[in-house]
């Protein structure tokens, strides 16, 4: 990493993208260098061609052919340099879109909007395609293939390569005036971007509660605002990208201007070597066209730094780090000391100074009014997030000095509303457990209860539901996680509210299945149902992040 990198992160990690795909971005270079070096051979034999045909010397018989040939390589070279660049391009992004995919996993859940992480993970990624697919090439051949250009134009005649030469000095220089100002306008069109795809996430998924409140003209009209913010910062982005070329071919039009006042007073005294001069005035295209392919590519650099800025953040987090398991133990006895946790500074702690212990086999109930902790305690437990005092342990092990995923490992964890995918019910279940045979699947969903209302629908547990289980009824969802939750055969159980809103057949249907689930495992549930205490009776009453009292309520 260069010292310039390692102060801005965002150049930090698109120097270490590029020089982790360094392979594949040298042949895109290779092949434009010899797509220059065929435009150069082109163009003295048109130059000779065109002397023939103005009357200043014999024609070549080869000439036309020549060209005619080397014009499709060069099409063919050009071609497949962009081939190559699009492939180092896609390898570049799919790397970085991996790590990031794995960092926003590893994330606690719902610390981030849904929809921000989707533009984190799409946009942003996919603006990094031009830095290595255009930006890398055309910089090194911004270099190199004028330098060419020049150098064959010098070996003509002197004076037009030095003309040349100092026009290429020229270009950065403008290029660089116009371009200040285009990273901050960039960085700010992709935020823009992205608090408008969050948005827009979040109100389509909530658009039910929007029309049943009458909002959705007042949500459409602050839509229309963000997008407009938007359109605003790609106009500016846009004006600065018209800028820049627009330097470049003034510059462009100079030297043609330049090279023709030469040549024509030296035409007007019966130039000496005719042929030169053309090739020179031939050569102005093929030294522009790498420098403006490097200006249009500039700005693809500025839109990956600024998509970088918001990346390398994520990317350059600290793993959680943490001891790993050595194997998952069959059963634990979870004991729970003075564990706090305050998630807001600003507000109560959620959890205060609560202990307990649940040995194998047991079910412990956290019972309380709604805000009470019951759920932070679960997330605790499921290491989502980390107490701020206190102590987890299992099997009288530290469970905090595990790494948070390998912490997962023990548990099977049933959030308060669980996410069903848009795939079959029997997919919806084998995500606990991916590598689980069908049996093991089909034994889960018997356990659950599942299979009591699948073998009802015609494809049985092949049924593919919407998103977010569209299609289930809310008792039906609740027992296509429980079968999860049955197939990943944890020793620890955490369950949130597993009975909340179903009618009382329904409710008695699902505890019965958490009986069975919870047998011989370490259970803590969240619950305010009486029917549940009433099976499960050890129960700890919490009010404000306390335990108020531990009981054994007298099972029915
Ligand atoms: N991420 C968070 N940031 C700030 N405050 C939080 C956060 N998570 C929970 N809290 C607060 O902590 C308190 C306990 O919340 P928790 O969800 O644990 O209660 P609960 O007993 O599970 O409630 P319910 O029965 O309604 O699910 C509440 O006051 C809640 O607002």
């Amino acid at each position: 990493m260069s010292r310039r990198a390692g102060r801005d992160p965002a150049r930090a990690l698109l120097s270490a993208a590029a020089r982790e795909g360094r392979a594949a971005l040298l042949v895109p270079i290779l092949l434009g260098l010899a797509a220059a070096a065929a435009g150069i051979a082109q163009a003295w034999l048109v130059a000779g061609l065109l002397t023939a045909l103005l009357g200043y010397g014999p024609a070549a018989g080869g000439a036309l052919v020549g060209a005619a040939a080397l014009a499709l390589l060069q099409v063919a070279l050009v071609v497949a340099q962009e081939t190559a660049s699009a492939r180092a391009g896609e390898a570049a992004r799919s790397t970085l879109r991996r790590r990031l995919f794995s960092r926003l996993l590893a994330e606690t859940p719902s610390s981030r909007p849904a929809g921000e992480g989707a533009a984190l993970a799409v946009d942003r990624v996919e603006a990094m395609d031009g830095y290595f697919a255009r930006w890398i090439p055309a910089a090194a051949l911004a270099v190199v293939a004028p330098l060419m250009v020049a150098f064959a134009a010098g070996a003509a005649d002197a004076l037009s390569g030095m003309i040349l030469i100092a026009a290429g000095l020229l270009v950065p220089v403008g290029m660089a005036l116009s371009g200040i100002g285009a990273a901050v306008a960039s960085r700010r069109q992709f935020d823009a971007l992205q608090r408008l795809s969050g948005r827009f996430l979040d109100r389509m998924r909530g658009l039910p509660t929007l029309v049943l409140f009458r909002r959705q003209e007042d949500e459409a009209r602050a839509l229309d605002v963000a997008a407009q913010e938007l359109r605003v910062r790609t106009m500016r982005v846009l004006r600065l990208a018209f800028l820049s070329t627009g330097v470049l071919e003034l510059i462009a039009a100079a030297v043609l201007g330049c090279l023709a006042w030469r040549h024509g007073i030296l035409a007007a005294e019966g130039h000496p070597a005719p042929e030169a001069a053309l090739f020179c005035l031939l050569l102005v295209p093929a030294f522009f066209a790498p420098l403006r392919a490097f200006s249009t590519a500039y700005h693809e650099r500025v839109s990956a730094q600024g998509a970088a800025a918001a990346l390398s953040p994520i990317l350059d987090a600290p793993v959680p780090a943490g001891l790993l398991l050595e194997e998952v133990p069959p059963s634990v006895t979870l004991v729970v000391e003075h564990l706090s946790h305050q998630p807001d500074p600003a507000r109560p702690l959620a959890v205060e100074d609560v202990s307990f212990r649940v040995t194998p086999g047991e079910a412990l109930v956290l019972s309380g009014p709604s805000g009470s902790g019951k759920s932070t305690i679960l997330k605790l437990l499921a290491g989502f997030s980390r107490p701020d005092a206190g102590r987890i342990a299992l099997n009288g092990r530290d469970a905090l000095a595990l790494a948070p995923a390998e912490l997962r490992r023990l548990v099977a964890y049933l959030p308060q509303r669980p996410v069903l995918l848009r795939a079959s019910i029997r997919e919806n279940i084998r995500l606990a457990r991916p590598d689980a045979e069908d049996a093991a699947v089909e034994a889960a969903a018997r356990a659950a209860q599942v299979s009591a209302f699948t073998a009802e629908l015609p494809d049985g547990l092949d049924t593919v539901v919407g998103e977010g289980g569209h299609g289930l009824s809310g008792g039906q969802r609740l027992r296509v996680a429980l079968a999860r939750a049955f197939l990943r055969d944890a020793p620890l159980v955490l369950l949130d509210e597993p009975t909340a809103h179903l009618d009382p057949a329904t409710e008695a249907q699902v505890i019965e299945s958490l009986r069975r689930l919870c047998t011989g495992r370490t259970a803590v549930i969240a619950s305010h149902s009486a029917a549940l205490r009433a099976r499960f009776p050890k129960v700890l009453e919490m009010s404000e992040g306390r335990v108020v009292a531990q009981r054994r309520a007298v099972a029915t």
